[in-house]
């Protein structure tokens, strides 16, 4: 594999697929498919891949927790962008199959909470069992194994089957969304509505320790737009915290924040500042009083002056 390429969660025809096929440098590229998120984040790892598209996170349940875990374990990587997807499933069959013919269904995990009720209502009895994408569910029913996939509607022709049902989705307006992964460099420069994603570690457990380190957001006037406790594997009780902040590393307020988290916790990951998804700089929110980069050098500048007796 060339380091030109961009690995995603395949098979193809995969939401991620999609969502990679919408970014621009997209186009360039050659895509590879991988077997896992797992699979795609290594190929960016050992340099077979420039980068990789991966979900991590939907409206419905929250963290795809295989991806938090990749991302806050092992050689380091850093986003550089986000994708926004609306999600609505077809149910995918072989031709000829009948809704009271489905005995068997499958898709990736994160589909299942996004499905449920309409698996309630209408396959109550079917059992569910858990493919590596959306298109490898598909995949899979085509060799025969399941009966049904929960899958993106295009991916039916890929692999020979039909969707019975289309627009399947419990909530309206479901939404994941995608990162590309690369390895570690200089971030973008901030845009004026940015993201900083970090894992944060907690250091010696006692009452308020995750208040102090939330403490280092508001003070500063970061607003946070994801939280997700993942357990360190260290035992019952060890978690760290996964946190998407509004703003970039280079904004005074995210950086001064960082870098109390820095003297606080036992270990900091930074993975990365990016531009928001669907978020025109107009439509950022206003910054508390008091943390714009100006009053923060001008508070610098005043320290200066007071430690030269000039204040
Ligand atoms: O990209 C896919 O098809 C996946 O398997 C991941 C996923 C799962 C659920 C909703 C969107 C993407």
């Amino acid at each position: 594999m060339s380091a030109t390429r961009y690995a995603y969660l395949g098979p193809e025809g995969t939401f991620t697929e999609v969502a990679l096929r919408t970014l621009p440098e997209a186009a360039t590229r050659e895509l590879a498919p991988m077997v896992s998120v797992a699979a795609a984040l290594d190929a960016v790892r050992n340099g077979e891949a420039a980068a990789a598209l991966v979900p991590i996170e939907n409206s419905v349940e929250g963290g795809i927790t295989a991806t938090l875990d990749e991302l806050a374990s092992g050689e380091p990587l850093m986003i550089y962008r986000e994708v926004l997807l609306s999600i609505s499933f077809a149910l995918l069959v072989r031709p000829g199959t009948k809704l009271s013919d489905i005995k068997t269904v499958t898709a990736h995990p994160a589909a299942q909470p996004q499905v449920r009720n309409w698996m309630a209502s209408n396959l109550p009895d079917a059992l569910w069992e858990s493919a590596a994408s959306n298109a490898d569910g598909a995949r899979l029913v085509q060799e025969g194994r399941f009966d049904a996939a929960f899958a993106g509607e295009f991916a039916a022709a890929k692999y020979g089957l039909e969707p019975l049902v289309t627009e399947i989705h419990d909530a309206v307006n479901a939404q994941t969304r995608f990162v590309l992964v690369g390895r570690p460099a200089r971030p973008a420069a901030p845009t004026g509505a940015d993201k900083t994603s970090v894992v944060l570690w907690l250091g010696d457990d006692h009452p308020g320790a995750l208040l102090e380190l939330l403490q280092e957001f508001a003070v500063r006037g970061v607003n946070l737009m994801l939280i997700q406790s993942r357990p360190t594997g260290a035992g019952i009780g060890n978690y760290c915290f996964a946190v998407d902040a509004e703003g970039h590393i280079s904004d005074r307020r995210v950086g001064e924040a960082l870098m109390g988290l820095k003297r606080i916790c036992p270990k900091v990951r930074f993975l990365g500042s990016y531009p928001r998804a669907g978020v025109a700089v107009e439509d950022v929110r206003a910054l508390r009083p008091g943390t714009s980069d100006a009053e923060f050098v001008a508070a610098a500048d005043w320290l200066a002056r007071s430690q030269d007796g000039r204040a």
